[in-house]
């Protein structure tokens, strides 16, 4: 194996592709959005091109205008495990609120993911932006972003101890003895916070890796401090390498501040690749998804991230900037200002901001040819801007097909990612430490 550094390559799965359009696209298969056999299918392609990991969004609301796309959402883990059952590497990441389950359940199905995965799961923290949630679990209103995340930073305090509660040889399973545990190996939490009240402990053994990896998206202040204090892999959408190459240095920076080093934080944007032999033909393509998108539906997502309905508006004329009220930051605070700063750095009419927003919601969209992708990865990666990418193909399975074939190889040809797995588990697939139970001492390292 490259002792050069390696690049870390996910694949993020969005049902019907993460063009807003895509499943209206020819090469698009949107009869089988609910067709198990077709995420089986992508992720064993994926495991075949070496990824680190397949990865599912996730929310408990409607949050998006069905009308128009297909943005529903089955439920990510009970998918992961149909989809651990046909692969035998890739990592399976799934995403799960803290603000909307409670601890003891999540370590319970993530625990299991584990087990069943034989140490390939991955949980994306999430406290769960989409205000409508709220109305599904009974309460009056969405708890305010702060609260979210004093109640995350409790949440993960309680999960980890469950996770830890089983020292690594508690199991015994001992039929000659008699002995299925050692119960002094096996610890109450007996928690009592604000939020949480949890005996513990858990009633399962110890996973294979330890605990879950744990993935964030953080963007925000609080949601960057939580990222650095526990995160091991962090999604994030940059529309420019400045802005990602500044995102890297303060979440490296702020982990430090934990006594983190660089190497246990994987910091990945998002990339959303249209690929052709030429720039003409990438181009082409991406035009052809754009000719595609609805208005209701753009105009919709637009409004969500900026707070602004610009329905009945020429879309060929400009973005009324004045309408944008910076003072008072609508929907998730990054997208909101990653929106507004391509509004002022482009000055774009409304066709073309909602065209760059269709392909993926604001992380960065790409068109050219497989040099020019590999290139632009080759240079975020090595002038500290990330640690890898999570592939957002525009539409399955082609979109992801054409990076394989074509992008993937250069970049192994470069040296810049794995030949073949060296690990079976996301950890080690990641190189991140397994960790040891907190009732136990010394930090395992992975071998
Ligand atoms: C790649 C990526 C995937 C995300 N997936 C989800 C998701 O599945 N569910 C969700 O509620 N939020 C998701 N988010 C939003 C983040 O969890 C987070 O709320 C957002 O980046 C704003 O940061 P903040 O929480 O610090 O305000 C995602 C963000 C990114 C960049």
């Amino acid at each position: 194996m490259s002792n050069q550094r390696q690049l870390v390559l996910n694949l993020f799965i969005y049902p019907g592709g993460h063009h807003e359009a895509a499943w209206r696209y020819k090469g698009s298969e949107p009869d089988r959005i609910l067709d198990i056999t077709h995420y089986q299918e992508l992720a064993q392609r994926a495991e075949a091109s070496k990824f680190d990991a397949i990865f599912f969004a996730d929310g408990p609301a409607l949050a998006d205008n069905v009308r128009y796309a297909q943005r529903f959402r089955f439920e990510p883990i009970t998918w992961l495990a149909a989809i651990a059952a046909v692969t035998k590497r890739i990592g399976l990441i799934a995403t799960a609120s803290t603000t909307y389950t409670e601890p003891y359940n999540l370590a319970r199905l993530f625990a299991s993911l584990d087990h069943l995965s034989r140490g390939r799961a991955g949980w994306n923290i999430v406290t769960t932006s989409a205000p409508q949630a709220a109305q599904n679990f009974g309460l009056p209103e969405h708890p305010p972003h702060h609260e979210r995340y004093e109640r995350a930073r409790e949440y993960l305090d309680v999960i980890s101890r469950l996770w830890d509660s089983w020292e690594d040889d508690a199991l015994v399973n001992d039929p000659a003895s008699g002995i299925f545990a050692d119960t002094s190996k096996i610890h109450a939490l007996d928690h009592v916070g604000k939020h949480f009240r949890v005996r513990g402990p858990l009633n399962i053994s110890r996973v294979p890796q330890g605990r879950p990896v744990y993935v964030q998206a953080g963007a925000s202040d609080d949601g960057r401090a939580f990222a650095a204090r526990y995160a091991e892999a962090i999604f994030t959408a940059h529309q420019t390498l400045d802005s990602a190459k500044a995102f890297y240095a303060d979440i490296k920076r702020q982990a430090r501040t934990f006594d983190r080093g660089p190497d246990e934080i994987k910091i990945l944007p998002g990339i959303s690749p249209f690929i052709g032999s030429t720039q003409a033909e990438a181009d082409r393509l991406q035009d052809e998804f754009n000719e595609l998108i609805q208005p209701e539906y753009s105009l919709a997502q637009l409004r969500q991230m900026i707070g602004v309905d610009l329905t009945g508006y020429d879309l060929d004329g400009p973005v009324p900037r004045h309408l944008i009220d910076t003072a008072s930051v609508r929907g998730v605070a990054s997208r909101f200002k990653l929106v507004v700063d391509i509004v002022d750095r482009e000055k774009p009419t409304i066709r073309q901001l909602v065209q760059r927003l269709a392909g993926a919601r604001g992380h960065w969209v790409i068109a050219g040819t497989p040099e020019k992708i590999a290139d632009n990865i080759q240079t975020w990666f090595e002038s500290g801007a990330a640690d890898g990418f999570n592939v957002m193909p525009p539409w399955l399975p082609g979109g992801f097909d054409v990076f394989a074939e074509q992008v993937v190889p250069i970049l192994r040809k470069r040296g810049l990612f794995r030949e073949d797995y060296t690990g079976t588990t996301l950890r080690e697939h990641y190189g991140l430490a397994r960790p040891a139970s907190i009732y136990s001492n010394a930090v395992k390292a992975i071998a």
